[in-house]
């Protein structure tokens, strides 16, 4: 048949070409995606290293930082890498043999010479801040401790670091850095969040430090800070002889001058019941921070644990005084300090001994009523229960705890409803909460005034950004050429041709 007929055939070249652009949008999508997050990768990771040696009362830690080698300036990137206790106690203990101050830290700063990669070496600074413990040896002694500090010093020019000097820092620095480490380390300098304050008690000393509105009224108490843009005022405080060891020479010192002592027995309410000492009166009156010294009284004597936790809380009180403070407010011992404002962490000893009590979670009255318990507990129940636990730290967590307890309500004037601002931590985001991080911080420059400016987007944001766009022009390219295709005409050819 000589019939006319249209058909739809395909023109054939049509069909390839569409796919053949189809593909080479896809191919072009990931081309640029690609290249985007290849561009913007980071090389590979160099990083930087800095040391400080924590030379506290009780003992001393060293800590190795690290933190990206690019990256010197954004808040936030350094991070503890390791940290190391030095065998033994303090290095205000060895006032009678300070070379053997300086060889106590070759273990520790022989690990660091293996952790931190040997190119490293040369650069890295090495920082040593001493505390309460070199304090009151100075307060003594100020050329014994003066040998001490020449001792360690000698001892770390030995190693291939970059040595940058030991001394003894102020109580208001010891306060102000702890502050800075907690914040830097939650991030809040970046955040619009705000800070928050930070409370530390070692052996021989306590600090407590957060932003108040108030205007001082001691400019001693006062600190000043321009952190990444914001500006800070900072309420600081150390009180020295108020770190745990300390204090429970004072309120020791205390019972046995106010004539507690019956025939050579001090009881202690502080104590277990059961629990039994023969201890020194030079070991309790052996310090700057008890004034008054005993007259015509024994050698010795025999601590002699009661365990009666209401009476452990009054006893605990006295070493507070509150009778003069020419300041519209004060702590104790007539120490301006405004009311504590906003959230706290609270690290070192505090965080040991309540988290020890298991007290960490609980609100003020439940945590005294806890106590009061514990140390009602007899000494030997108490031993059979924590066989692992020094028995230096177990006969004293009933006091600690008292006097953490009775710091924060009578001295810090916390109440019920602000002790509910305190947290007890060891560690935020890996690293220790302590002075030490932010001393390095600060003696590096690491924490710039201004803010830094940053790109508009993120990296991630800005490769997000690319890839949803690039998905959506594709997919608006298909939906188009569904849409608009015209349909194609066939011609129509003889069917039959004879
Ligand atoms: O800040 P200064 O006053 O110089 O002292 P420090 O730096 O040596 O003090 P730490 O925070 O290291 O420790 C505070 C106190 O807590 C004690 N301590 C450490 N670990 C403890 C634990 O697990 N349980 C109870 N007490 C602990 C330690 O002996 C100190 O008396
Ligand atoms: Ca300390």
């Amino acid at each position: 048949m000589d019939e006319q007929r249209e058909m739809k055939v395909k023109n054939p070249w049509h069909r390839p070409v569409i796919i053949l652009i189809i593909v080479l949008i896809a191919i072009g999508i990931v081309v640029m995606v690609a290249t985007a997050i290849i561009q913007n990768k980071p090389l590979h990771q160099k990083y930087k290293y800095g040391i400080v040696l924590d030379a506290g009362s009780s003992h001393t830690s060293v800590f190795i930082y690290e933190w990206p080698a690019e990256k010197e300036n954004n808040t936030g990137m350094v991070r503890q890498k390791h940290a190391c206790d030095v065998k033994g106690k303090g290095i205000s203990s060895y006032s009678g043999n300070p070379a053997g101050a300086g060889s106590s830290l070759t273990d520790c700063m022989a690990e660091a010479q293996k952790i931190i990669p040997v190119h490293r070496h040369q650069e890295t600074p090495v920082y040593l801040g001493a505390t309460a413990g070199m304090r009151l040896l100075r307060m003594e002694d100020s050329s014994l401790s003066d040998q001490v500090l020449d001792a360690v010093e000698r001892s770390l020019q030995t190693y291939p670091f970059d040595y940058q000097g030991a001394r003894i820092i102020t109580g208001q620095e010891e306060g102000a850095f702890g502050w800075i480490t907690v914040n830097y380390l939650s991030d809040n300098f970046r955040k619009a969040s705000g800070t928050i304050g930070a409370l530390d008690l070692g052996g021989a000393s306590t600090q407590i430090t957060f932003v108040s509105k108030e205007n001082s009224e001691n400019p001693e108490n006062s600190m000043d800070f321009r952190l990444y843009g914001n500006p800070y005022h900072l309420y600081t405080h150390s009180f020295l002889c108020y770190g745990k060891d300390q204090v429970l020479k004072l309120a020791l010192a205390k019972k046995l001058q106010s004539l507690e002592m019956q025939e050579d027995v001090l009881k202690d309410a502080c104590f277990h019941h059961g629990y039994k000492a023969n201890k020194t009166l030079s070991s309790v009156f052996n310090t700057p921070c008890v004034s008054e010294k005993l007259a015509d009284s024994p050698k010795s004597f025999i601590h002699w644990g009661t365990g009666d936790g209401v009476e452990c809380q009054n006893a605990v009180r006295k070493v507070f005084n509150h009778s003069c403070c020419q300041y519209s407010t004060c702590s104790f011992n007539g120490v301006y300090q405004p009311p504590v404002e906003g959230h706290f962490g609270a690290f070192s000893a505090f965080y040991f001994v309540m988290n020890f009590l298991n007290l960490t979670n609980d609100d003020l009255e439940t945590a005294k009523a806890k106590l009061i318990n514990y140390c009602s507990t007899p000494w030997e129940e108490i031993k059979s229960s924590y066989p692992s636990v020094k028995e230096k730290y177990l006969a004293e967590y009933c006091f600690s705890g008292t006097y953490i307890l009775t710091l924060l309500e009578d001295g810090y004037n916390f109440t019920s409803t602000t002790f509910k601002n305190i947290e007890f931590i060891k560690k935020i985001a890996d690293s220790d909460a302590g002075w030490t991080l932010g001393y390095m911080l600060n003696l590096t420059n690491m924490i710039p005034a201004e803010a830094p400016d940053t790109p508009p987007l993120p990296h991630g944001g800005f490769v997000s950004l690319m890839l949803v766009l690039s998905l959506l022009i594709f997919s608006l390219v298909i939906v188009g050429y569904k849409c608009f295709r015209r349909p194609v005409v066939y011609s129509s050819a003889p069917k039959d041709i004879v």
